[in-house]
């Protein structure tokens, strides 16, 4: 998906790579050792972030925000543009299926509400977990996910199925009104092209650490 353009903010499109950096200046302004200190030089703001100043300033340039020479970016007005040119300052409504291992810790995980992001709804297939909680909010049946997701007007789906369920748990979230899917499942979906979908696939970002480890640890690699 890089280079894919992504509604932005002022009319304007973001490159999908700016938003992923965004969401990272965000995270580093709302720290707590940061939130307090008022103001915040480019260059200390791109080192918390992992990114050099000029990419930086680039990124900053796509809101119009170009801070003030020598003093630097005021870090609640900085953080409110990229809120709104990222759409966090309204909460997002997400739906999460499959309440096992994994469903359960991302429902209980409490970082989303300061990302603009609400768990406003779960689902499971089993008659075990349908029914239970999960702190204020019920598992539903994933056979009612369309008349809940258009209730709560959800369009972000997170897919925490076994591997073999993926595709169809995301089939049922797309007629449900989902329109960005994020999968944890290990399994190729296919979503219409107007549905933005993303995956995370923890076992493959392991296995390139494993794979430098293994170069690094068998001298394969210079310096
Ligand atoms: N647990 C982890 O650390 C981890 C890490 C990386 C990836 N994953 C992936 O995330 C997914 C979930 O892993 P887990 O460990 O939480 O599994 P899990 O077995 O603990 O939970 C899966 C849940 O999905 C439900 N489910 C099954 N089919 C369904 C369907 N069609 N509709 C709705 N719900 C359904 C099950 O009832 C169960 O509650 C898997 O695809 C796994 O490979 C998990």
């Amino acid at each position: 998906m890089t280079g894919q353009e992504i509604g932005g903010t002022a009319g304007r499109d973001l490159p999908e790579a700016t938003v992923g950096r965004l969401a990272g200046y965000l995270r580093a302004l709302t720290a707590p050792g940061t939130a307090a200190s008022g103001v915040i030089s480019s260059s200390t703001l791109a080192e918390l972030a992992g990114v050099n100043a000029a990419l930086l300033r680039k990124d900053l340039s796509f809101l119009g925000s170009h801070g003030t020479r020598g003093v630097g970016y005021d870090i609640a007005g900085l953080a409110d543009e990229i809120r709104r040119a990222l759409g966090t300052h309204l909460a997002s409504p997400v739906a999460l299926v499959g309440i096992g291992h994994l469903g359960r810790a991302l429902a209980r995980y409490a970082g989303f509400g300061g990302r603009g992001l609400e768990i406003a709804a779960l689902f499971d297939a089993s008659p075990e977990v349908i029914g239970t909680r999960v702190g204020d909010l019920e598992v539903h049946d994933i056979a009612d996910v369309v008349p809940v997701c258009r209730d709560r007007a959800i369009t972000i789906g997170v897919v925490a199925t076994p591997e073999g369920t993926a595709q169809q748990v995301t089939d049922a979230l797309v007629r449900a009104g989902v329109r960005s899917v994020l999968n944890f499942a290990p399994e190729v979906v296919v979503v219409p092209p107007e549905v933005q979908l993303r995956r995370v696939d923890l076992a493959l970002e392991l296995q390139i650490l494993a794979f430098h480890e293994t170069r690094r640890s068998s001298g394969a690699v210079g310096g």
